[in-house]
């Protein structure tokens, strides 16, 4: 069944359904500049988020050869010896290598989960070594720790997410009109976003044990989340019926998520969607999701259109640079010695719904 989409402005919208859930927006009308495009593409967006929290992003000009070579690139990293990996070991600002996990994450373990089957590899915003910001060692500022024998992987990776940040940036307009706020609402603090490259390989797993899984159920933790279309199988997500959906692949189309950093912002309008990856193909399966947050120093506080008399703001103001801390000091061992604000400074308030992060 069609769902009936309220208009931005105008007339309703209805996206096509994927597996008859998960929308298919085209932003090609709107990229171009077509009159009214931004509109029925906001109108979509909203829906896509108050119902679902994925979507496929369709049009998006990426060109498919800059995917491919970024999903060789991921390939030709982690078929590197152990110790040129190791080489690289991810650091404080959460750059770097990231072996497979020795333990759950508390939320998980919890689940009876065993750790993440994958290994990582993350890349940040590219800085030079007299960067103001790295020269103060400002967390989450530091130079990329590049792999020293992979001939053109830095600029393959490096046109990868210049191009994923000039497309989010075009997108967080749409964002704002799906909140009912101006197309230039969130410019700003997305002129200079926080953006993480994670190269993942997911080696296959036994698909027989329930407590093994490639990547356990979670939350993304920030705005945006873009996943190129992978020929591999293996994310599904939680539908808020409950119901486990494997997310298809489809030719073209990105799967997009929102994280905890929209969902808390927006007083919880907009959701945040548990996934998890299971790699039962028979084969490796690599994934080079881009995440694309506000710039360090925004913040986080109840968006002016997500609250009323009715409905107050559930969470106290966070600025950005600390919410990620935390997250990352939580969520990850070789963060976990770091010094991040505590639970308290960043829990949501009372009238927050508790929801599950793992
Ligand atoms: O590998 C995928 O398809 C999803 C990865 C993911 O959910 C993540 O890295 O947060
Ligand atoms: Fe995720």
């Amino acid at each position: 069944m069609q769902p009936t989409i309220q208009p931005v402005s105008g007339r309703p919208v209805a996206p096509p359904l994927i597996g008859g859930e998960i929308p298919l927006i085209d932003v090609s009308a709107y990229l171009a500049g077509v009159p009214g495009a931004a509109e029925k593409a906001a109108a979509e967006l909203r829906y896509a988020f108050e119902n679902v929290g994925f979507y496929y992003l369709a049009g998006h000009g990426v060109p498919q050869k800059l995917i491919d070579d970024t999903y060789e690139a991921a390939a030709r990293f982690h078929a590197q010896p152990m110790e040129a990996k190791l080489a690289v070991k991810v650091d404080e600002h959460n750059i770097g290598y990231m072996p497979i996990a020795q333990k759950a994450p508390p939320n998980a373990a919890a689940q009876g989960k065993k750790p993440s089957q994958n290994e990582a590899y993350f890349l940040r915003r590219e800085r030079a070594a007299d960067d103001p910001d790295v020269i103060s060692g400002r967390r989450f500022h530091a130079p990329n720790k590049w792999p020293a024998e992979l001939p053109g992987f830095r600029e393959t990776t490096l046109e990868y997410i210049a191009t994923l940040e000039k497309l989010c940036q075009k997108l967080v307009k749409l964002y704002a009109l799906a909140l009912d706020l101006p197309e230039t609402f969130f410019d700003a603090c997305f002129a200079k976003p926080h953006m993480i490259l994670r190269m993942s390989r997911y080696p296959q797993i036994d698909g027989t044990d329930e407590t093994v899984e490639s990547l356990v159920p979670h939350t993304d933790s920030g705005f945006m989340t873009l996943l190129p279309p992978n020929k591999v199988q293996g994310l599904s997500i939680l539908l808020p019926d409950g119901r486990w959906m494997d997310a298809p692949g489809i030719e073209d189309a990105f799967v997009v998520n929102g994280g905890d950093i929209l969902h808390r912002w927006s007083n919880e309008r907009f959701l945040s969607t548990p996934h998890r990856v299971r790699n039962v193909s028979g084969q490796i399966r690599y994934a080079i999701p881009f995440f694309c947050d506000p710039d360090h120093d925004t913040m986080i506080e109840c968006l002016p259109s997500c609250q009323s008399a009715e409905r107050p703001a559930k969470y106290p103001p966070i600025k950005f640079g600390d919410y990620a801390l935390w997250f990352a000091a939580q969520r990850y061992g070789h963060m976990a010695k770091v010094q991040a604000p505590s639970e308290a400074e960043i829990a949501p308030g009372e009238r927050a719904t508790s929801r599950w992060q793992a």
